[in-house]
C-alpha cells in the first residue's frame, strides 16, 4: 500500500488547493463527512468532541456541526490559543457559533472536570487535537487532556493521526491518544503503520485530491 510522509501530504493538499483550485475548505468539509461516514449513527448518540486550533480541529468542528444536524448529543472543548487559529477552523467555529452551539475552551483545571465528566457519560471521543501539524513533544494541558481522554472515554476516534503519534516516525511526542479507530485522509502515513495500540483499525478515505496532485508530488520527491 502506498504510504507518505507528512510533508508529501501537505504538499499534496496545497498542489490540489493552489494549481488545482479546489478550496481548501471544500477539502474539510469533504474530510467532515468522510468521517461520519465511518460513524456508526444508529448505535452512537453521544460525542465529546476535544479540537486544537489548527485545521485538525477544524475537521473536528465540522464534524461536530454534521452530527448535530444529525440530532446527536455533542459536547465541544477546544484546547489552544484561539488568536493562533487557521483560516479554516474560524470558518467553521463561526458557524457553530451562528447556530448557537456552546464549547468549552480548555485553559485551566476546572476545563478539565467538565472534560473528564463529558467523557465518562458520552458514548464516544472524537480526537481532533493534531493531525499532521504536530511538530513537538506535547506538554502541560494537552499532556493532560491526552491522558483523561485514554483513561476516561468509552471509545476513541482519531481524526488523521492519533493526537501524539508522529505522523512521519510513528514516534510518541510525549503521549499520544490510544484510539480505537483512526480515519486517515487521502493516503496512509507512514508513521501509522504498525502502530494498532495507538491507532486502533485504521481507515484510509480519500477526500477529494486529484491524481494529478498525488502524481505531481511523488515524482518531484522521488
Ligand atoms: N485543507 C487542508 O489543509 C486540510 C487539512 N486537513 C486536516 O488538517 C490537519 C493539519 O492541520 P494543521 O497543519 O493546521 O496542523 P494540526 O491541526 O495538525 O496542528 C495544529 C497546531 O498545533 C500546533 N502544535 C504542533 N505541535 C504542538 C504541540 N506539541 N503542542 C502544542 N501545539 C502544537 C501547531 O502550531 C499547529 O498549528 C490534517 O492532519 C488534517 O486533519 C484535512 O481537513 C484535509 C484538508
Ligand atoms: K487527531
Amino acid at each position: 500500500m502506498l504510504t507518505i510522509s507528512c510533508e508529501e501530504m501537505k504538499s499534496m493538499d496545497s498542489y490540489a488547493i493552489k494549481n488545482i483550485g479546489i478550496p481548501s475548505i471544500v477539502l474539510m468539509e469533504n474530510a467532515a463527512l468522510k468521517v461520519i461516514k465511518n460513524i456508526d449513527l444508529h448505535n452512537i448518540n453521544s460525542f465529546t468532541i476535544i479540537c486544537g486550533i489548527g485545521n485538525n480541529g477544524g475537521d473536528g468542528l465540522a464534524i461536530a456541526r454534521h452530527l448535530i444536524l444529525e440530532e446527536k448529543y455533542v459536547d465541544l472543548f477546544i484546547i489552544g490559543n484561539l488568536d493562533k487559529a487557521t483560516e479554516d477552523f474560524n470558518i467553521n467555529l463561526n458557524i457553530l457559533k451562528n447556530m448557537g452551539m456552546k464549547f468549552t475552551h480548555i485553559t485551566g483545571e476546572k476545563d478539565l472536570t467538565i472534560l473528564k465528566e463529558s467523557l465518562k457519560r458520552n458514548d464516544s471521543t472524537i480526537d481532533s487535537i493534531f493531525g499532521i501539524g504536530l511538530t513537538r513533544n506535547i506538554e502541560d494541558l494537552y499532556k493532560e487532556v491526552i491522558s483523561l481522554i485514554n483513561s476516561k472515554s468509552k471509545n476513541i476516534l482519531s481524526i488523521d493521526i492519533p493526537s501524539g503519534l508522529d505522523g512521519d516516525t510513528g514516534k510518541v511526542l510525549g503521549i499520544s491518544v490510544k484510539a480505537n479507530k483512526t480515519v486517515t485522509f487521502h493516503l496512509m502515513k507512514k508513521g501509522l503503520l504498525d502502530k494498532e495500540e495507538y491507532t486502533g483499525e485504521i481507515i484510509v478515505e480519500p477526500i477529494g485530491i486529484p491524481k494529478k496532485a498525488t502524481d505531481t508530488i511523488l515524482k518531484r520527491m522521488e
